[in-house]
């Protein structure tokens, strides 16, 4: 009979930056959702109308809730000058005070590029179920966890300019019959999200300072990819209106 391993009670060693930082990234590289059929058909070429309309109403979902879960985030950060850099987050979806456009605004403008309206984006009775619980998961995580958790979760965006830029070049190629014009959240994702992974990731390292910290972040990060592919899952199978 093999005998359980024994406890010891030292803590597992801090990985250094750097090897934390590998962890972090290859969570993303085996993970993300840039690897899904759903996407890999989009980047071919091979979405009909009908399919890449049902992924702008799903992602609009997401997309309307992400302002929500950064203010969730907002409220579990310490001092000025965290919070300030989170609430440019929330500005850039919600739009400025003075009237400037936020993500939301762009992301409607690529459903009316498309030919899907504002009142059906906005109507979430058509968004589908899997898309819905895949969301509520996200900000259910971050009104929970400790900061240091949501901010892992958000750290999928290290690897979204990437696939901004692959998105961009795919929709210009493939799908003429979109308004270019309609990109326009594409475009500016690309520099914001870059700047988001950076202070995401100063953010985390300073704050895993311990081994159950830094697997605690990697956790995070693991579970936010598997909430992007669900949702894209959900986007993938549902034909029709559905329940
Ligand atoms: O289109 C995409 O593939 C994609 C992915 C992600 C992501 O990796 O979570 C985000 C976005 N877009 C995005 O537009 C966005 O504003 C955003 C915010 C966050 C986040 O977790 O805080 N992720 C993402």
């Amino acid at each position: 009979m093999t005998s359980a391993p024994e406890r010891t009670d030292e803590a597992a060693p801090v990985w250094p930056a750097d090897e934390f930082t590998e962890r972090l990234r290859a969570v993303t590289a085996a993970r993300y959702h840039d690897r899904h059929p759903f996407n890999l058909r989009m980047h071919r070429g091979e979405l009909t109308p009908d399919e890449l309309r049902r992924w702008i109403s799903a992602r609009f979902h997401y997309q309307r809730h992400i302002p929500v879960k950064d203010a969730l985030v907002l409220a579990g950060l310490d001092g000025p000058e965290e919070r300030r850099s989170w609430l440019r987050r929330i500005q850039d979806h919600d739009g400025t005070a003075d009237g400037g456009p936020g993500g939301i605004e762009r992301w409607l403008r690529l459903g009316e590029a498309a030919g899907v309206t504002r009142e059906e984006l906005w109507d979430a009775s058509r968004v589908p179920p899997g898309v819905r619980f895949a969301v509520e998961a996200y900000v259910t995580f971050c009104r929970r966890r400790p900061a240091l958790e949501a901010v892992a979760a958000s750290l999928t965006e290290l690897s979204a300019p990437d696939l901004m830029r692959t998105r961009i070049a795919a929709f210009e190629r493939h799908y003429p019959w979109i308004d270019p014009a309609g990109l326009a959240y594409f475009r500016t994702r690309v520099t914001q999200g870059a700047r988001d992974g950076a202070e995401a990731l100063a953010l985390v390292l300073a704050r895993a300072r311990t081994r159950e910290r830094q697997e605690r972040a990697v956790a995070a990060l693991t579970f936010k990819c598997e909430v992007l592919w669900a949702l894209l899952d959900a986007v993938d199978t549902t034909h029709g209106s559905g329940p």
